[in-house]
């Protein structure tokens, strides 16, 4: 070998002895490179930081000594291994007393794991990291783990049930087996499979998730069904998961069922927002839930459809039949929509002889197909009351806007504009608002041509 090659093989040394201090700088963990009795050759200033807090005189010179107080079997740990080379023992932890104090005020202890290397007959090296974050939240996830089983395993009239950003099931667990019947082929459904069928629209799937991110959760109580097709009444809250897996829960269920509490929560709900004679929505609930499902529609843009019936001259009816006749026609036509319309649609009276409803994610030619079809069975029925036969009619107007546009006062007003356009036809009609009848009033006209005979007595 030449001078010069000396000196280039030289130069490549100190480079590597460069690189090799540079990383046990700024590497992330401590690093002490120690004699096998401990004696500290080099260690870096992670390590330094870690152990300071051990050293009585302030010195730290020997590995061992420094963690004594912590870690008593480590010496003899390292007398007592055998092998040239390799681990002596792979990420002790030690519990260290010097803590930082957490929000309770009280000491949390620190916690280093210590991994401890024979590199050949008398050098060692020790690789200390602190886990105390780490071990804190592993035991947080133990005890989450707990509880959550607990609950599972424990509660009977809870469903607990993850669900993903689109609303489908997660995955299974007893508690959805106990409440709902439902097995693991519920994993990968949309959660509505707990609702009756016409209880929930894909939409309003959607429109749940949306109201659990913006605050906080999103609770809805009604008929739900289990997988035999049975129902309960239930209450089903969603709330958003703070840690999100890409392919994991991204909200929780929590389904119950209240099946017991039902007839005093639906007590107070009809008295708030129940009508006294025909046990529908009255006009303030009609009024809340149109506001909101107009609300969620300008979120997620689609269509909202209301309809308006009426009951056409009634005023004869009453002055025919009396009052009471008058309400048992009112109460027949109730119970028809009632037993029409799907769970999801809000069927409210909002007028003496005036009837309302709400038809969400429903466009302006589906709403008038319903529409006729109830007109047309009404004109077939026969109500009887008192020994009468009374016959009656209904006139309907429909109208319909896109993403919630003008609110439930606007929907109303073209409903009950197209109402008029049926009145002013004939009745016995339903008419579809349309441009046209902007302007043209919307309140029930005046005395109009009665048809001949309201009822056939018995
Ligand atoms: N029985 C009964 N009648 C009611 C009730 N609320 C309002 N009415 C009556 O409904 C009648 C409505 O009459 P009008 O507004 O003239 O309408 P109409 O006779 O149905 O005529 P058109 O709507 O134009 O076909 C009035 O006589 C009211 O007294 C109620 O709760 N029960």
């Amino acid at each position: 070998m030449t001078v010069r090659d000396q000196v280039s093989e030289n130069e490549q040394l100190r480079a590597e002895h460069e690189a090799l201090i540079q990383f046990l700088y700024l590497a992330p963990v401590g690093l002490v490179q120690a004699d096998i009795d401990g004696a500290i050759a080099m260690m870096n200033p992670i390590s330094a930081q870690l152990l300071m807090p051990l050293s009585r005189c302030g010195g730290l010179d020997n590995l061992f000594t420094a963690l004594e107080s912590v870690a008593p079997d480590l010496r003899h740990l390292c007398l007592a291994y055998d092998r040239p080379t390799g681990k002596i023992c792979d990420g002790l932890h030690v519990h260290l007393n010097a803590g930082s104090t957490g929000k309770t005020g009280k000491k949390t202890p620190q916690i280093l794991a210590i991994t401890l290397l024979k590199l050949d007959a008398q050098r060692l090296m020790a690789v200390i990291d602190d886990v105390t974050l780490q071990v804190r939240r592993e035991r947080q996830l133990r005890q989450n783990d707990a509880w959550l089983n607990a609950i599972l395993t424990g509660i009977t009239d809870y469903a607990l049930a993850g669900i993903d950003a689109e609303g489908a099931i997660t995955e299974w667990n007893p508690s959805i087996g106990r409440v709902t019947g439902f097995g693991e082929d519920a994993v990968g459904q949309p959660y509505s499979i707990f609702y009756p069928p016409d209880a929930i629209t894909p939409e309003r799937l959607l429109d749940r998730l949306r109201e659990a991110d913006n605050d906080g959760w999103s609770l809805d109580e009604g008929k739900r069904t289990r997988a035999d097709g049975s129902s309960f009444w239930g209450s089903a809250l969603i709330a958003p998961l703070p840690d999100r897996e890409p392919d994991g829960p991204a909200y929780c269920l929590i389904l119950r069922d209240i099946t017991d509490k039902r007839e005093a929560s639906e007590r107070r709900r009809r008295e708030a927002f129940g009508d006294y004679l025909t046990g529908l929505a009255n006009r303030r609930a009609f009024f809340e839930a149109a506001e909101q499902e107009l609300g969620r529609s300008r979120v997620v843009p689609r269509s909202t459809s209301v309809i308006t019936f009426d009951a056409d001259n009634f005023k004869a009816i009453n002055d025919r039949h009396g009052h009471p006749g008058g309400d048992a026609v009112l109460q027949h036509l109730a119970a028809i929509l009632a037993e029409t319309f799907r769970e999801v649609d809000v069927v409210a009276r909002i007028g003496g002889e005036e009837f309302a409803v709400l038809l969400p994610s429903t466009d302006l030619p589906r709403a008038a197909v319903v529409a006729e079809r109830l007109r047309s069975a009404i004109a077939s029925q026969v109500v009887h009351f008192d020994g009468s036969r009374i016959r009656y009619t209904v006139s309907a107007g429909v109208a319909c806007v896109d993403n919630g546009e003008g609110g439930i006062d606007l929907l109303l007003k073209r409903a009950d504009q197209a109402l008029y356009a049926a009145k002013r036809a004939g009745r016995n009609r339903v008419e579809r608002w349309r441009p046209e009848l902007e302007g043209t009033p919307a309140r029930t006209p005046g005395p109009l041509p009665q048809p001949e005979g309201t009822s056939d007595d018995a």
